[in-house]
């Protein structure tokens, strides 16, 4: 059956019948896409752990993992959506969270979790980032937008490649799996979305490499030597480290990989 909530037109009428507006501060861009809805869920299956939704909004989404059999906790900041979405989701067994997403205690999540959602784009990559390091979930599939999932999805020695590329490169296998136009969405935002998967391989969070990363990317234009040297790693020894793995000394920052950033961090901190 079709999702009663993938249309424009029903979605006005509930938020009006309710008193409500899409609201852009908590980036409130519905999806209205009954075809898009279904390819997501098929993306996110098998639901071998409990789902962890961020930002039901009006449970378009919520739904239809229900539906398909998940065990879904919804965790919603916008406290005016509580009773349309017990409203939307009524006699569905859900469990719904009013709270900002970014202080629900993630680390303590089972193993095995999953993530599913429509992210709101303003909280996409800290969050994302978060749930990597909890090394709690099976896999995170969600949407957001066009750019950032470039970012994530970025190979070195491409624009988009950079700190977030190498934080989701060191903790998963990443794939862009197809991108939706701002039409899918209610109101449509300006810009176009895309579906992303992580499939988490277990690396732990390993905050030296980061620190390097971070260093070696926070001046973008300079050689990764003198961003290094700037950021207190001590020249002499980022050059030896630089001759020890092969790399001119003018190399920069976007066109290492993930292995040659590991390589240099066990130079730079052991010397060997
Ligand atoms: C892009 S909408 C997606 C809504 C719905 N899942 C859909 O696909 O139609 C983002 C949702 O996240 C909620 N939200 C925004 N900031 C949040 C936060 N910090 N924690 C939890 N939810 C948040 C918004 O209120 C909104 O419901």
């Amino acid at each position: 059956m079709a999702n009663p909530l993938t249309s424009p037109k029903a979605v006005r009428e509930l938020l009006a019948r309710h008193g409500l507006f899409a609201d852009k501060r908590f980036g409130q861009n519905f999806l209205v896409s009954e075809a898009h809805l279904r390819r997501i869920v098929e993306a996110a299956r098998p639901f071998t752990g409990p789902v962890f939704e961020v930002g039901p909004g009006l449970g378009v989404l919520t739904r239809a993992l229900l539906e398909a059999g998940a065990e879904v906790t919804a965790i919603e900041k916008d406290l005016r959506l509580k009773p349309l979405l017990e409203e939307t989701l009524s006699g569905l067994p859900v469990r719904l969270v009013f709270q900002d997403a970014l202080l629900y205690p993630w680390e303590e999540v089972p193993q095995g979790s999953l993530l599913v959602a429509n992210l709101p784009y303003h909280i996409a990559t800290p969050l994302v980032t978060r749930l990597l390091k909890t090394g709690r979930f099976a896999r995170l599939v969600f949407l957001v937008q066009k750019e950032v999932a470039e970012r994530m999805t970025a190979r070195p020695k491409t624009p988009a490649y950079g700190l977030l590329s190498l934080r989701v490169a060191h903790h998963a296998v990443a794939e862009r799996l197809f991108d939706l136009p701002p039409g899918a969405f209610f109101p449509p935002p300006k810009v176009w979305s895309s579906l992303v998967r992580l499939t988490p391989t277990g690396a732990p969070d390993d905050p030296g490499l980061f620190a390097l990363v971070e260093a070696a990317f926070s001046k973008r234009r300079k050689t990764l030597l003198n961003a290094l040297a700037a950021a207190g790693y001590p020249r002499g020894k980022v050059e030896e480290a630089l001759k020890a793995l092969g790399l001119p000394l003018g190399v920069r920052a976007e066109e290492l990989g993930l292995e040659a950033f590991r390589r240099l961090r066990e130079r730079l901190y052991t010397g060997v």
